[in-house]
């Protein structure tokens, strides 16, 4: 669902409430520093009255002391206010970037299974960067903007009250006419530009990862025309986005100084009618000309702000999204009993895994489970992990669904070896202890001589120190799946959920493995799922997936 700009930009600006006293010192700093600048040229424009002996208002030394206050006052207080914005923005991406986490914490993994890795990273980098133009430049100009447009259309309205409303006028055209006339405009390239750069990402992981299968089957060229193809679209949203941020800059500079001329215009007109003086020609149109700073800080927003406000759009969609799988606080403990499924129903949208499945596993017990390929058996895996909820039916383990457990205690009873171990850049001590943290080193030791693999880490050139990036992509299927179960071995879970342990692996590590599992099946629930007749020998029931599988 597409949201309105005004809903982003509430939701943006809600962030900001707990720094509201930085806020309003950033507001003060930047409004007395423009100030502090305007101030300078009317000085300059009075001086230049008083060496021509137009007007006397001051004495030279208190015209050279102000202007010297002015000037650095300038500098002094456009630093606090830049200081102020940067503190607000930095605290705000740390906050939002937190809040992201936890919202990918949440999702996982049901929903980000079959997302494009690319896009949730460029979520999680470019987009949380872009913010920063909304936090450090855009919340403060715009009540800068607003102070000032007031503040200046007052001082003006002392030379003449019809002046004053012309100068409001004017700072109100360029500050909220020029902006959404600009970002109407580029409405939609900004959102174009973010998605086009988030696939691009997402290409572009997927091509380093599958590196090889595209060299083996020569499928470079395509590849290649594609990353350029997509580089092209994205350098074209972002060049139209230029495009139009450079019309925006010279169409705002026209109107600039069309209004100043009008302002001139109205001030001669004003003299001749002798409502005010020449002096007070000079002073209104340098007062008007000098302080358009703050409403054109505005005017150049209409583009940036697209850009701002798709990657705040696309961030909200990530924190507001609901999770497949409610995480449950408050239920209740798990039980070392039978695990059972009664008339189970689930399906990945439209794919119907399983059909009204019913089952028993028993409690200490290995239980294999073999079949087809497709047929569902990783998804028992999931739905006893509660990974995902059955559509219908029910998942229990002793009297409770799984639904009512808690969501760390479950965890905490389960330990599911997928089919691809996944490694940390990190030791390989520290790739196995990470799945509990507190095991000495002798307890690592002896996961690895269970999972076989001890004596490989041994020939390592440092041994369990060794870091699994220096072996690069060499460790093999088999290795990586003996790490993956050694992290079972040490998380000493008591329902051990097995996702093809022994597919990579040679017969006498087989044996060496299937023997440590039989030693703890007493202890244990074992479920097994594995094409290898020599594995599920060692279970003490076997069951074929049959779970009536339906295609969409
Ligand atoms: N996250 C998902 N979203 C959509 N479909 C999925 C998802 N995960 C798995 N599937 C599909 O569900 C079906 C069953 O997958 P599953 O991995 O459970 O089969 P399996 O019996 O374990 O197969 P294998 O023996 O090949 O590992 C497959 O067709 C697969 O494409």
């Amino acid at each position: 669902m597409k949201r309105s700009r005004v809903s982003i930009l509430y939701a943006m600006l809600g962030l900001v409430r707990p720094l509201w006293l930085w806020m309003v010192c950033a507001v003060g700093l930047g409004a007395l520093g423009f100030f502090c600048s305007i101030m300078i040229t009317v000085f300059g424009a009075l001086g230049i009255l008083k060496a021509l002996g137009a007007a006397d208002p001051f004495s030279w030394p208190f015209f050279f002391g102000m202007l010297a206050v002015f000037g650095i006052g300038r500098g002094v207080l456009r630093y606090g206010e830049q200081a102020s914005n940067h503190y607000i923005a930095f605290k705000l991406l740390a906050l939002i970037r937190d809040r992201v986490f936890t919202a990918l914490r949440r999702l996982c993994p049901a929903k980000l299974e079959g997302r494009g890795k690319g896009d949730l990273i460029s979520r999680l980098t470019s987009d949380v960067e872009l913010l920063e133009v909304f936090y450090a430049h855009t919340i403060s100009p715009i009540l800068i903007a607003l102070v000032m447009s007031i503040l200046m259309s007052l001082l003006i309205a002392g030379l003449h009250p019809l002046l004053g409303v012309y100068a409001l006028v004017s700072y109100s055209i360029v500050g909220i006419v020029l902006p959404l006339l600009l970002s109407r405009r580029c409405s939609d390239l900004g959102m174009q530009s973010r998605q086009r750069a988030g696939a691009f990402s997402s290409y572009l992981l997927e091509s380093l990862r599958g590196l090889t299968q595209t060299l083996q089957y020569a499928d470079g060229e395509a590849r290649l025309a594609s990353i350029r193809h997509q580089s092209e679209a994205l350098s074209k949203s972002e060049g139209e986005l230029r495009i139009q941020s450079g019309k925006g800059s010279a169409l705002t500079g026209t109107v600039i100084h069309t209004l100043s001329l009008l302002m001139l215009g109205l001030c001669c007109l004003l003299h001749q009618q002798g409502m005010i003086s020449s002096a007070g020609v000079l002073l209104g149109f340098v007062t008007l000309l000098s302080s358009f700073g703050p409403v054109t800080a505005l005017a150049n927003l209409g583009v940036t702000l697209q850009n701002t406000l798709a990657s705040g759009e696309r961030i909200l969609e990530l924190l507001e999204e609901e999770p497949l799988v409610e995480e449950n606080r408050e239920g209740c403990e798990v039980s070392d009993e039978d695990l059972e499924l009664t008339q189970v129903s689930f399906a990945y949208e439209e794919e119907q895994i399983l059909n009204d499945v019913s089952l028993q596993i028993r409690s200490h017990q290995m239980t294999g489970i073999h079949g087809p390929s497709g047929s569902g058996k990783s998804t028992l895996l999931k739905l006893l992990m509660r990974f995902w909820d059955v559509d219908a039916g029910s998942v229990r383990i002793g009297n409770d669904d799984v639904r009512d457990l808690r969501t760390t205690a479950l965890r905490a009873h389960e330990s599911y070896m997928t089919q691809d171990t996944h490694l940390f850049h990190d030791t390989i001590e520290n790739n196995i202890r990470f799945v509990r943290p507190q095991a000495t080193h002798e307890e690592v030791v002896e996961a690895c001589r269970k999972a076989s693999i001890h004596d490989f880490i041994l020939s390592l050139p440092q041994g369990y120190a060794t870091n699994v990036a220096e072996l690069g992509d060499s460790l093999s299927g088999g290795e990586r799946q003996r790490i993956g179960l050694a992290r079972v071995f040490l998380y000493d879970a008591k329902l051990v959920l097995l996702d093809e342990p022994t597919s990579n692996l040679d017969s006498l590590n087989e044996a060496v493995i299937l023997k440590a599992l039989d030693e703890e099946k007493q202890e244990k629930t074992i479920v097994l799922v594995s094409h290898r007749p020599s594995t599920l020998r060692i279970c003490d029931v076997c069951m074929e997936a049959d779970f009536g599988r339906k295609r969409g």
